[in-house]
C-alpha cells in the first residue's frame, strides 16, 4: 500500500493546473473565473519523460487523447487529485493506477459525439461515391465525369459495430439519410427508429455496405477488423474506423482494398499517430484510390471542443470546491450539495471491511457532531464524505489519515 496522501484546502493561487494538447481557451477561462491563477497550458501532447519531469507539482492536468498518463507518471505524481480527459477516450490514461492513488479522472462523454457522427455521414457519401479519386483527378486537370461505381446512399444497409453514444447517433442520422440501419453491440442496445439488432458481428459484417466502428479501445476490440472479419464483409463494401487506431489491422485493411474486396475505407485513427499537429504522418494506407484520410480529426469542431473545454473544466472545479465526483471513472461518482456552516472531509480509501466503522469510532472519539455522511463504493475504492459542524483541528486530518488502508483525505473548511 502506497502511504497515504493529505490535503488540505488551500488557496486556489496554489494549485497548479496544467492543460495540454491545445485544451479550448474556455476551460482556462472557467478555471480563472473560479479564481484558480496557476493555469499553464501547452499546445502539444507531453511525453512520458517530459511529464515525469514536472507532474510533481501538478494538481490537476487536462489532456486529450495523446498524452499517456502512465502508471510510471501516476506513481510520481504525489500532489495529483484529479486528470480530465478533455475528449470521449479515457484509453490514454492508466485508469487502475489512478484509482488506487485516489485520483479522480473525469472526461466529456458527448460533447463530440454529434461531430464525429456528422464526419461518417459525410464520408459514407464520398465514398459511395468515389469522391476522392474524382476530387484528385480534377485538381490535375482531369474530368472524369461518369458515374461508373457510384451509388446513392438510400436503400444501402449501413453496419454500425458499437451503439453507443456516437453509434446510436449515426444510427439516426443514417436513417434519416435513407440508409437501412443494422448494428451490433457487445451489450443489450434498444434500437433507434428502425435499426435492426444483429444478433452476431458476422451477420453484421456478411449483410453490410458501409462498416462503421464506435467502440472503444479495450483488449477485445484489438485488430476486431483483422483479415478474417474482413474476409466476412461484403465484397466491395466500405469500411470506416472513427473509433481507435487498434481496432483494425492496417495491414489486413491495405491488403483488401488493393484486391477490391474493400471498395473504400475512411479512416481517422491509425495504431501510432503523430503527437502534435504538423508532424510527418505515414501509414500503409496512403495512395490507395478511394481512402479517406484524416489526422484524428472526428471531433475536432469548434463546437465541440468548446463545450468540452466548458464540461470538464467544470468537473475539475467541481471537485475542487466540494468534493463531487459525478462522472468519475475512478473514485466512485458522489454528487455533493454545497458545505453549509460545516467543514467537510473528503476520504478515499481501499474498500476493504472496516474501515467506515474506525471513521466513525475517531469522529466519535474526537467528540465531532457529523451533519451529513456521504458513501459510494466499486470493487476496489471506497469514498466517504463527510460534514462536520466543529471548529476545524489540525488532528482531525492527521487522524484520518492513520485509518487502515487510507489512499488520500482532504478537508475543505
Ligand atoms: N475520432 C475521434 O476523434 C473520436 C473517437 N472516439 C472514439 O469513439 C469511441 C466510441 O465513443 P462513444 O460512442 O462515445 O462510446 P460509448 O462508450 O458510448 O460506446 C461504445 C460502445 O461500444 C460497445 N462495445 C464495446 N466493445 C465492443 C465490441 N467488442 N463489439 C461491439 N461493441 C462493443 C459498448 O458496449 C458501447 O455500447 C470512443 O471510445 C473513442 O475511442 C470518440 C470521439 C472522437
Ligand atoms: O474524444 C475522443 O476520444 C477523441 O478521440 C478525440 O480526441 P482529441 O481530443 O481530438 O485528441
Amino acid at each position: 500500500m502506497t502511504e497515504a496522501k493529505n490535503d488540505l484546502s488551500y488557496p486556489k493561487e496554489q494549485i497548479k493546473v496544467l492543460l495540454l494538447e491545445g485544451i479550448h481557451p474556455k476551460a482556462k477561462e472557467n478555471f480563472e473565473r473560479h479564481h484558480f491563477v496557476n493555469i499553464e497550458t501547452h499546445d502539444v501532447a507531453w511525453s512520458e519523460e517530459e511529464l515525469l519531469e514536472h507532474i510533481e507539482d501538478v494538481q490537476i492536468i487536462g489532456v486529450r487523447s495523446k498524452t499517456h498518463l502512465t502508471k510510471k507518471v501516476i506513481e510520481k505524481a504525489n500532489k495529483l487529485k484529479a486528470i480530465g480527459c478533455f475528449c470521449i477516450g479515457t484509453n490514454q490514461v492508466d485508469l487502475d493506477a489512478a484509482m488506487m492513488a485516489g485520483i479522480t479522472v473525469f472526461n466529456s462523454p458527448y460533447s463530440n459525439t454529434r461531430s464525429v457522427a456528422e464526419l461518417v455521414i459525410a464520408e459514407s457519401i464520398m465514398l459511395m461515391r468515389r469522391i476522392p479519386l474524382r476530387d484528385k483527378k480534377a485538381h490535375e486537370g482531369i474530368w472524369l465525369k461518369d458515374a461508373k461505381d457510384s451509388y446513392e446512399v438510400r436503400g444501402k444497409k449501413i453496419g454500425i459495430i458499437g451503439y453507443g453514444h456516437i453509434g446510436s447517433q449515426v444510427s439516426v442520422l443514417a436513417e434519416n439519410m435513407g440508409f437501412d440501419v443494422l448494428y451490433y453491440d457487445i451489450e443489450p442496445k434498444l434500437p433507434m427508429g428502425n435499426a435492426t439488432r444483429m444478433e452476431s458481428l458476422d451477420e453484421l459484417l456478411h449483410r453490410s455496405d458501409i462498416v462503421t466502428l464506435h467502440v472503444p479501445a479495450t483488449p477485445g476490440t484489438k485488430n476486431l477488423i483483422d483479415t478474417e472479419n474482413i474476409s466476412k464483409m461484403k465484397k466491395g463494401s466500405i469500411l470506416l474506423n472513427l473509433s481507435r487506431g487498434s481496432v483494425v489491422d492496417i495491414p489486413a485493411l491495405k491488403d483488401a482494398l488493393e484486391s477490391g474486396h474493400v471498395s473504400g475505407a475512411g479512416i481517422d485513427v491509425y495504431p501510432e499517430e503523430p503527437e502534435s499537429k504538423g508532424e510527418a504522418f505515414k501509414t500503409e494506407l496512403q495512395n490507395i484510390p478511394n481512402v479517406i484520410l484524416t489526422p484524428h480529426i472526428g471531433g475536432s469542431t469548434l463546437e465541440a471542443q468548446y463545450n468540452i473545454g466548458i464540461d470538464v473544466s467544470t468537473k475539475l472545479i467541481n471537485l475542487i470546491d466540494d468534493g463531487t465526483t459525478v462522472g468519475s471513472h475512478t473514485v466512485p461518482p458522489l454528487n455533493l450539495p454545497k458545505q453549509k456552516d460545516a467543514h467537510r472531509i473528503l476520504h478515499i480509501h481501499e474498500n476493504k471491511p472496516g474501515v467506515l466503522s474506525e471513521i466513525n469510532n475517531l469522529l466519535s472519539e474526537m467528540d465531532i457532531n457529523i451533519l451529513g455522511q456521504y458513501l459510494k463504493t466499486n470493487e476496489h475504492i471506497g469514498y466517504v464524505v463527510l460534514d462536520m459542524d466543529k471548529e476545524y483541528d489540525d488532528r482531525i486530518l492527521e487522524e484520518m489519515n492513520k485509518v487502515k488502508h487510507t489512499i488520500r483525505t482532504r478537508i475543505l473548511y
